[in-house]
């Protein structure tokens, strides 16, 4: 397999048939050649990701040592908890700059990979916002990547279509759509098909670099109203890290000669220590930011992370950590409080159920499950909410209607004072249930499954009636992980069995055979269910918990060109 490292070491390639990028000193494309990828890897806008890269990468590098540093504390015993230095910033009276006009309005956001049709679909699924996705929905594959940033050009510039050869159907933009929020890929993801200065660039300096040059002129006319583009950003663990992307935006605007404060982000708290950094993290994007969100999964699978050497803190099984758990009940009010006295959103997250087609009784139960979820989240005050597919839309904008009414978002209504009362211990009180074999199994089936998915190009996957994504994907794996860690006895199903390698490696050997009789033979064999069987148990029975699932998989979906050569 090649490894990242090894790249800063490689010579520039000799492009094929002369053709190639055109690029500025210092940069070296690896990824295949495309001419559709050549107009969004023009000169100046990779020499606009060059700049970025060169400006800020000792301070993304220190950023993750920091992150290092804080794992170091807590697998020493330490808690996360509020930061006595930055108590004045939590106390002081600030707010953000108002809510653009444009984004007053979120009560439901749909959200999806920057696949081509999902983009056309979502734009005119009925949703207020339309959030594209690069991370959690999307394998970062070369070919995923760029095709992405056309389609956002094309969607932005309005001209987006697809022919969908199949069902003989053309697609094309309503005259009314969403309002287009990009999510780039989180700080630790490198992007080792750009070489800057012989190293990875940093995915998501490309992914927003090349998203903003292209298209903040044409956003600002088309969707914004003058201001944007909007962007989600992911995976946070400290403000210092949203500082980083307050001076990245004012360097594009900067770029782009458009005022300070254009650009906008919603920030997801999907971290645990971050729960205890979203005034800090808000304070740092003051002028950039159109609020928070509850990125609920990715929140659960760092609860495990951050805990992952307190073997009093185990989860019960994945289907029982839910909204309703202490913990997370008390991260969504205090995101509210916070978002709320400081003027911005507080958006709320993502039901994973998605609509059952075939089965009535089965769908009218999912809908249900996420009818209620989002009448809890806003009655609790948030202002909008995710969904995962169109057809859960039309519940989710019900519900958020029937109790906000005309008002655009609850930001001056609903205040949540109460929730200040809200403690360290109320944000990380062990979550309450019970571990079962099924519980095991489910995580061993989907795991598998997903990342089979994954390594062939797909991030989001329905999954026995649920989304999966890269979030609920981790969660699945950090749990046998510290279930095999600590040894534990699965006490919900009477069976009082211990979780072990050997039962571990059984459950495998089954769960794969369950796979190959769902999926069938044939599509067994096209898969890459044995390449993903063997990532998946090697990152469950690992000594040391790798930080994230899609670092040690990138290294599989990396493709060299010209010479083609992949890692598999
Ligand atoms: C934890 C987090 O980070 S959550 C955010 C990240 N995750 C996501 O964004 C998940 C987004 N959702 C999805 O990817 C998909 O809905 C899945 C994978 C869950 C389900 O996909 P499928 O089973 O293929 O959906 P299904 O077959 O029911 O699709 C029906 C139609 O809806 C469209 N559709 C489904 N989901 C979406 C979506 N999120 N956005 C736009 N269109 C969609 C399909 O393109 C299809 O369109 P067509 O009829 O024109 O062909
Ligand atoms: O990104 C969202 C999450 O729940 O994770
Ligand atoms: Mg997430």
């Amino acid at each position: 397999m090649i490894g990242l490292r090894t790249y800063g070491n490689l010579l520039p390639m000799k492009k094929k048939g002369g053709k190639g990028y055109d690029v500025p000193e210092g940069v070296d494309i690896r990824g295949r050649y495309d001419e559709e990828f050549a107009k969004i890897l023009t000169k100046d806008a990779l020499q606009f990701v060059v700049d970025l890269q060169r400006e800020f990468r000792n301070h993304v590098n220190y950023a993750m040592e920091c992150r290092k540093e804080a794992k170091r504390r807590y697998n020493q015993g330490a808690l996360p908890g509020f930061d006595p230095a930055t108590r004045n910033i939590r106390e002081g009276v600030w707010t953000c700059a108002l809510v653009p006009p444009a984004v007053a309005d979120r009560r439901v956001e749909i959200t999806g990979p920057v696949e081509r049709k999902m983009i056309i679909n979502a734009l005119n699924s009925g949703a207020k916002v339309f959030m594209a996705d690069f991370e959690d929905a999307l394998s970062p594959s070369w070919e995923n990547l760029m095709r992405g940033q056309v389609n956002l050009k094309d969607a932005v510039d309005g001209t987006i279509s697809f022919h969908d050869k199949a069902r003989n159907r053309d697609y094309k933009l309503n005259d009314q759509i969403a309002k287009l929020f990009v999510r780039p890929r989180g700080w630790h993801l490198p992007e080792a098909h750009i070489l800057i200065d012989g190293e990875p660039a940093t995915g998501c300096l490309v992914d927003f670099g090349l998203y903003f040059y292209h298209n903040y002129a044409k956003f600002r006319q088309n969707q914004g109203a003058g201001f944007g583009p909007f962007f989600y950003l992911p995976k946070m663990e400290h403000s210092r890290e949203a500082k980083i992307w307050n001076n990245v935006f004012e360097r594009a605007e900067k770029m782009a000669g458009i005022e300070r404060g254009s650009i906008r982000a919603t920030v997801l708290i999907e971290t645990l220590p971050a729960v205890f950094q979203m005034d800090e993290i808000l304070y740092e994007l003051r002028d950039h930011s159109v609020g928070l969100n509850c990125g609920r999964w990715d929140y659960i699978f760092s609860y495990v992370k951050t805990f992952q050497a307190h073997p009093d803190r185990l989860l019960p099984d994945r289907v029982q950590v839910g909204m309703t758990q202490h913990f997370m009940r008390s991260y969504s009010e205090l995101l509210i409080r916070t978002c709320h006295r400081r003027g911005v959103q507080a958006m709320g997250g993502m039901a994973a159920q998605i609509p059952i087609r075939d089965d009535p009784a089965a769908n009218e139960a999912a809908l249900d499950l996420v009818r209620k979820d989002k009448l809890r989240e806003v009655k609790a005050g948030h202002d909008g909410t995710w969904a995962a597919h169109p057809g859960l839309i039309p519940v989710c904008m019900e519900v958020f209607t029937n109790n906000m009414g005309n008002a655009p978002n609850q930001i001056q209504t609903v205040k949540r004072e109460d929730a200040a009362a809200l403690t360290e211990e109320d944000l990380l009180q062990r979550p309450r249930g019970v571990r079962t074999m099924e519980g095991l199994r489910l995580n061993t089936r989907v795991g598998i499954q997903y990342l089979a998915a994954w390594l062939t190009g797909s991030g989001s996957v329905p999954l026995y009636n649920l989304m999966e994504d890269a979030a609920t994907a981790e969660i699945s794996r950090v749990q046998n992980w510290q279930w095999l860690k600590y040894g534990v006895e699965l006490d919900g199903d009477g069976l009082g069995v211990k979780v072990t390698k050997d039962l571990f490696g059984r459950v495998v050997e089954e769960e794969m055979t369950r796979i190959e009789s769902e999926v069938g033979k044939e599509k067994f064999k096209k898969g890459m269910y044995k390449e993903a069987c063997k990532i998946f148990t090697r990152q469950c029975t690992t000594p040391t918990l790798d930080d994230f699932l899609t670092l040690d998989a990138y290294n599989y979906i990396v493709i060299q060109h010209p010479q083609g050569s992949s890692n598999l």
